[in-house]
């Protein structure tokens, strides 16, 4: 009997531990909670290995969810930033770009897929980032981004931070001032060939990208994708790195790449970090007085308009060019195609010979040239031939002066392969 009495009381005050014990850890979750209140369940579940890290916690996710980030340029860096920005659990992602999607995006731009070819780039990265995760409000935003252009969507929303993943000068000037004029980081990335670029400007009173470049580069001196090619990873090593780097502005990390550029070798796999020069005082649009307070014409201080036709050579008169439809007529021909020997192994007219812009700049390996040209009849037509019709007729100036006693007429085909293939 006593020891029975003995042994309840000992249950009891077993159970009164535990009982204790479950309180306590009520108490915590009730805690939790109490933080989490705009967390559900699922999503507290969802971003559980990211909650879990001290430096994030759920005021980190509920920052994050209350965040607000756009991405300009759904190409090589802007897909993958978007992918890990969206998984991470971004509130607002408002993803800008004017392009349709084509098949030579598909091996870097992997929010798209075949059967998006043809579709816009915001509706066909819309449908992947809410299959990704339905939590985040994706708003496909489907324009050019100007001054104009960027300055209504900038007075209709406000944003946290601003990714860059365009590829060209004028935008990231474009960016750049809106950002400044807006007070918000600039999170800016590019990628070309094997090489990747990163940092982050106008971040804490850092510097803004024209403190670095208060002028642009000669437009002929810019290289894209599209003429250098790209390994489509590298785009998506600094894509991911943006991502990161939004997050860490976000949750007000100390180590903000602001003021550092990376660079990311992928042919040694190497990451350098290049101290930059602090914000320039006299900056025209960050400095301390300002002279630049509103977007200007991007395109037209950058020269991009210009470079679309050519400038770096003397015009060619007329005489010395020739339209794809009168060339596509004559069955005929001897045709030239000055682009790399690596394009022109992609694709090139039938008997089309190969002899690249650069080896007539170099003056190397122009044996078959000079057969050509000293071997042609009186009056006859050679044809030149490049992907849009630059490169082309720079070939035509030169060979005029350096073959300037051949009795060949020497062609630019304006527009080049691109035009061309529109005839088809
Ligand atoms: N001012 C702009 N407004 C809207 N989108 C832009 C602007 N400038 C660049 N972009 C977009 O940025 C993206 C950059 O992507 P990426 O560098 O991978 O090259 P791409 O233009 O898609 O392909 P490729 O160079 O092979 O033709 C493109 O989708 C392009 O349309």
């Amino acid at each position: 009997m006593t020891t029975n009495k003995k042994e309840l009381e000992n249950e009891i005050r077993t159970l009164k531990e535990i009982l204790y014990q479950k309180e306590k850890e009520l108490e915590q979750l009730n805690k939790v909670f109490e933080k989490s209140s705009n967390l559900s369940p699922s999503e507290i579940s969802r971003y559980s290995r990211q909650i879990i890290l001290p430096s994030v916690g759920v005021e980190g996710q509920l920052t994050l969810k209350k965040s607000a980030v756009l991405i300009v340029g759904v190409g090589g860096l802007g897909c993958p930033a978007g992918q890990y920005l969206a998984a991470a659990g971004i509130g607002k992602l408002d993803i800008l770009d004017s392009d349709e999607v084509e098949i030579t995006n598909l091996h870097r731009q992997i929010l798209h897929v075949e059967r998006n070819i043809g579709e816009t780039k915001v509706k066909s990265g819309y449908d992947s980032l809410k299959r990704l995760n339905s939590n985040v409000e994706v708003n496909p935003l489907e324009l050019h981004a100007n001054g104009e252009t960027l300055q209504k969507v900038f007075s209709e929303n406000k944003y946290d931070v601003v990714v860059d993943c365009t590829d060209n000068v004028a935008t990231r000037y474009l960016l750049n001032d809106m950002c400044v004029f807006n007070k918000v980081p600039l999170v800016s990335g590019s990628a070309l060939q094997l090489e990747g670029q990163l940092t982050v400007y106008n971040y804490k009173k850092g510097l803004c990208y024209r403190c670095l470049f208060p002028v642009p580069p000669p437009p002929q001196t810019v290289t894209s994708c599209g003429e250098g090619g790209v390994l489509g990873a590298i785009p998506g090593v600094i894509g991911v790195l943006q991502a990161l780097e939004v997050i860490k502005i976000l949750l007000d990390f100390p180590g903000v790449l602001s003021g550092r550029l990376l660079i990311f070798d992928g042919s040694d796999t190497v990451f350098r970090n290049i101290k930059l020069r602090q914000r320039n005082p006299q900056c025209v649009v960050c400095g301390d007085n300002p002279v630049i307070t509103k977007p200007i014409d991007y395109e037209q201080f950058c020269g991009s308009k210009a470079a679309d036709k050519v400038t770096d050579i003397k015009i060619l008169n007329s005489n010395d060019e020739t339209d794809v439809k009168e060339f596509n007529s004559i069955t005929k021909k001897i045709v030239i195609d000055v682009r790399q020997e690596a394009e022109f192994q992609m694709c090139h007219l039938p008997n089309s010979i190969n002899i690249p812009y650069k080896n007539i700049v170099k003056g190397i390996n122009l044996e078959a040239l000079n057969e050509i040209l000293t071997g042609v009849n009186d009056n006859e037509k050679v044809y030149f031939l490049c992907r849009r019709g630059n490169d082309s007729q720079r070939a035509v100036s030169l060979l005029k002066e350096k073959f300037n006693d051949s009795c060949a007429i020497l062609l630019s085909v304006a527009g080049g392969l691109n035009a061309y293939k529109f005839l088809l």
